[in-house]
């Protein structure tokens, strides 16, 4: 079983804004980032997500293309129920692995190795196959000795390793996915690739956000242009990365 149902979502931030003197008023909508408005408190609010509505099933591999704060991240958060959504209805069925925020769920005052099993609970793995897979877990991360120290002592790459090979060691339905890969040093980064890869394929559902032409084609066959947090356009990933280019006015380049 994997869905994922969306039925006219909007997501509203509050924020506290000061306008500095330096810069007055815009009329003009920005090229970047979700809407904003007053909301009828005179409160600042950045509507990330304004009424989507979108229906995924099993098969379906999405790439989440748009401008800079077009509301990836946001509706990734909303799909993983991270985020309530101000306003519509969110359905998701089957296990969610969400590969979002890589240190989040992780304990730094434990070792290395029981956030193996720290975090193993947290993503729905019981401790029986925890147990089988710790070893391949702490193998995949390369960290040697330093499993047995706490994880406030590693380096930011040092976690991103560790958080990486029990995310994708995890039996899932639903992969979200949030260029989680740009960590790690370059050998690690082909070998994440390729567990990212396998991984992919073994869910039944997979959300990915990513600026790269290549993860995306390589990874998906359907995509989505987000734009000030509504859908643009729906399609075929080559269509739809063809697309995103002439919108942005740039070439399709594969990288
Ligand atoms: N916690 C928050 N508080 C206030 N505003 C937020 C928050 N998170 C996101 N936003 C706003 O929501 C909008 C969408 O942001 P989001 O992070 O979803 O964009 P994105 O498409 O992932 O961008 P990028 O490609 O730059 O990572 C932006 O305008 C951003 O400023």
């Amino acid at each position: 079983m994997a869905l994922i149902k969306l039925e006219n979502i909007t997501l509203e931030f509050p924020v506290q804004a000061s306008k500095s003197d330096r810069r007055q008023s815009s009329s003009k909508e920005s090229h970047i980032g979700g809407q904003l408005s007053l909301g009828p408190s005179g409160q600042m609010v950045v509507r990330a997500l304004d009424q989507l509505s979108l229906t995924l099933g099993p098969g379906d591999r999405l790439a989440l293309l748009g401008h800079n704060g077009a509301g990836k991240t946001t509706l990734l958060r909303v799909m993983a129920k991270l985020y309530p959504p101000t306003h519509g209805r969110v359905t998701v069925q089957g296990r969610v692995a969400p590969l979002l925020n890589l240190g989040f769920g992780l304990d730094m005052d434990s070792t290395g190795y029981d956030n193996i099993f720290i975090r193993g609970l947290y993503l729905g793995m019981s401790k029986a196959d925890l147990k089988k897979k710790a070893d391949a877990i702490a193998e995949f991360s390369e960290l040697g000795d330093f499993l047995d120290l706490p994880m406030r002592t590693y380096s930011s790459g040092m976690r991103a390793r560790l958080a990486f090979a029990i995310s994708t060691h995890v039996q899932t339905d639903i992969l979200l996915l949030d260029e989680v890969v740009a960590t790690g040093d370059a050998r690690f980064l082909k070998k994440a690739n390729e567990q990212l890869e396998n991984f992919a394929r073994d869910s039944k559902l997979l959300v990915l956000a990513s600026h790269s032409n290549k993860v995306l084609r390589d990874l998906c066959n359907k995509a989505v242009i987000l734009e000030h947090g509504r859908i643009k356009a729906f399609g075929p990933i080559d269509e739809i990365i063809d697309a995103y280019a002439v919108s942005m006015g740039v070439e399709a380049k594969d990288k």
